[in-house]
């Protein structure tokens, strides 16, 4: 699914009201109108106390909408109209004098702090001061109502975003933004409802389809995308009935040291659960019995090193090779990754102590085969691009660094960012149990076994990204998400992947 700018979402608009040849107080209707039916499928008519608060444009005039809705089918609703301004658009008076058509009960104004209202512990708050139109961060009285409304335990639901948030940049520290339990957006998803430090805000998500333009939604250029069920299966190649070990790929992993042979044994487990038709491991001496006993399916091939990597076999060849995972970050260990690159020609992916590898030898950076796949966490990916302003600077200076080098690269949180040059794909799937040790070794696995069976690497990394949240969540499902471990991830790869063909839970109601 696209993400689109609140330029973008404009422009739609437009064309959506010539080519349909409705008025924006027609759209408005139907968008608000979808909201309402959301609302009345939950509540199911409780006589629960509803405050809506409303700006005065066309959010605004969304909620006053919902409003009307709301009081015609018997709910207990109150508006407010957050007077920030006089500058009412057309369509919030519109709907103004329409309100007037089904209650005698006329919107409270809010002006300053003392028209301010109670809000109680069990209300139900909507959230329409702001959308796309916010053109400042806000301040003054209206922070404060923020504040009142953000400490209040309502449950807030917030439409089109929650008030505060710009779709194209990051507050600052000292903005008020609402915390919504619930955001209902229309139309497409906002970059800032997945990045880390704006994702808190939105609480659980649902996007609304209100029917804008089709062409033009599918002409427009986006090279932002969310990565759900849909966009995963279309990725997916099916396993031939004709076919044998041979054409899924070899995967060589190169990793371990003294203490942490383990998560070798993790990302060889994921990338078999993934298909490889074979997998090798090279690793220090001291982990070839745990390993052969661990992963009998695995072939094991051990360095000269007792408990470190110290070289690379040179006349070995496989479809991709992974590396890092417990690696250690000693000089031979460097010098055995240098020999590595020198050596091979397949994509690579690097993780963990590769990184920290890399950012150490910058020089190697200019040896990695192009098209390799690097999977930093957040510290990882600082020490590799240095540190960044907010989280749209992080995006910027991953897009250089990828252009720079020719890599792809999946910077991990709780939506993962795959970044391909131009290109940026959000996961959607995966949950905070899978915050866990060697999680991101099970990642690696399955990367390194999709490029190994043929996959183009950026493919791979999106795919199993979304494969990985996918494994996780079903892991999460049947044990919860304290108790999930890497290994848990791992062995529900082959569920994950049955899983793409399932009828689809909608990507939009998961954040
Ligand atoms: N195509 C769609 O997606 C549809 C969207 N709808 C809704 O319309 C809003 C956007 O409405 P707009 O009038 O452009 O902006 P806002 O209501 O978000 O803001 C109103 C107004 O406020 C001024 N302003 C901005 N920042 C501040 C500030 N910090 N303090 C005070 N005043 C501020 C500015 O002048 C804004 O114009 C969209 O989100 C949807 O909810 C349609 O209803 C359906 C189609
Ligand atoms: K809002």
């Amino acid at each position: 699914m696209k993400i689109l700018t609140a330029k973008q979402l404009a422009n739609a608009d437009k064309v959506t009201l010539e080519k349909q040849d409705i008025t924006s107080e027609e759209l408005m209707e139907r968008a608000a109108t979808l909201v309402f039916n959301e609302i009345h499928n939950r509540l199911q008519g409780a006589p629960i106390p509803i405050k809506i608060f409303c700006g005065i444009g066309n959010n605004g005039g969304d909620g006053l909408v919902i409003a009307r809705h709301l009081i015609q089918h018997g709910y207990h609703v109150t508006v407010f109209v957050v007077n920030y301004s006089d500058k009412r658009s057309d369509d919030f008076l519109a709907n103004y004098d329409k309100l007037k058509e089904v209650t005698r009960d006329w919107p409270q104004l809010i002006k300053k702090t003392d028209d301010f209202p109670e809000i109680n512990t069990g209300d139900f708050v909507i959230d329409a001061m702001f959308g796309i139109g916010l053109n400042r961060p806000i301040k003054g009285w209206l922070a404060d109502l923020v504040e009142l409304i953000n400490k209040s335990q309502a449950f807030i639901l917030a439409i089109d975003m929650p008030s505060g948030l710009f779709s194209d940049k990051i507050p600052g520290n000292d903005a008020a933004v609402i915390k919504a339990n619930f955001t209902l957006s229309f139309q497409a998803p906002k970059l800032v409802f997945f990045l880390p430090e704006t994702m808190d805000y939105v609480g659980d998500l649902q996007i609304l389809d209100i029917g804008l333009d089709r062409e033009f939604l599918s002409n427009i250029q986006s090279k932002v995308y969310l990565v759900g069920q849909e966009e995963a299966l279309s990725l997916y190649k099916p396993r031939k009935a004709n076919s044998h070990k041979g054409d899924y790929g070899h995967a060589l992993i190169v990793g371990g040291s003294y203490g942490k042979i383990g998560s070798v044994l993790l990302t060889a487990t994921s990338a078999l659960k993934t298909g490889s038709g074979l997998c090798s491991l090279y690793i220090p001496k001291c982990g070839y019995h745990a390993l052969q006993t661990g992963l009998p399916e695995a072939m094991v091939l051990t360095d000269e090193g007792e408990e470190l990597l110290s070289s690379f076999p040179a006349d070995f060849t496989s479809d991709v090779v992974c590396f890092g995972m417990g690696a250690g970050t000693a000089n031979e260990t460097v010098e055995a990754l240098r020999e590595l690159l020198e050596n091979t020609n397949s994509p690579m992916v690097i993780d963990a102590d590769g990184l920290n590898i890399l950012s150490k030898n910058r020089d190697l950076l200019n040896l990695l085969p192009k098209n390799s796949v690097l999977t930093p966490h957040p510290g990882e990916l600082k020490r590799l691009i240095g540190d960044w302003a907010d989280d749209f600077d992080k995006l910027e200076k991953v897009r250089d660094f990828s252009r720079k080098y020719g890599l792809t690269i999946v910077v991990k949180g709780a939506h993962s960012f795959t970044i391909d040059r131009e290109e940026t794909y959000i996961n959607n799937s995966g949950n905070p149990g899978m915050a866990t040790a060697g999680s991101g070794d099970v990642l690696s696995g399955v990367i390194a076994s999709l490029i190994g069976q043929g996959y183009e690497p950026v493919s791979a990394a999106v795919l199993g990204v979304f494969l990985h949240g996918s494994a996780g969540d079903i892991a999460a499902s049947k044990i919860g998400y304290e108790s999930v471990l890497a290994g848990d991830i791992a062995k529900n790869i082959g569920k994950a992947i049955r899983d793409l063909f399932q009828e689809p839970v909608h990507d939009s109601e998961k954040n």
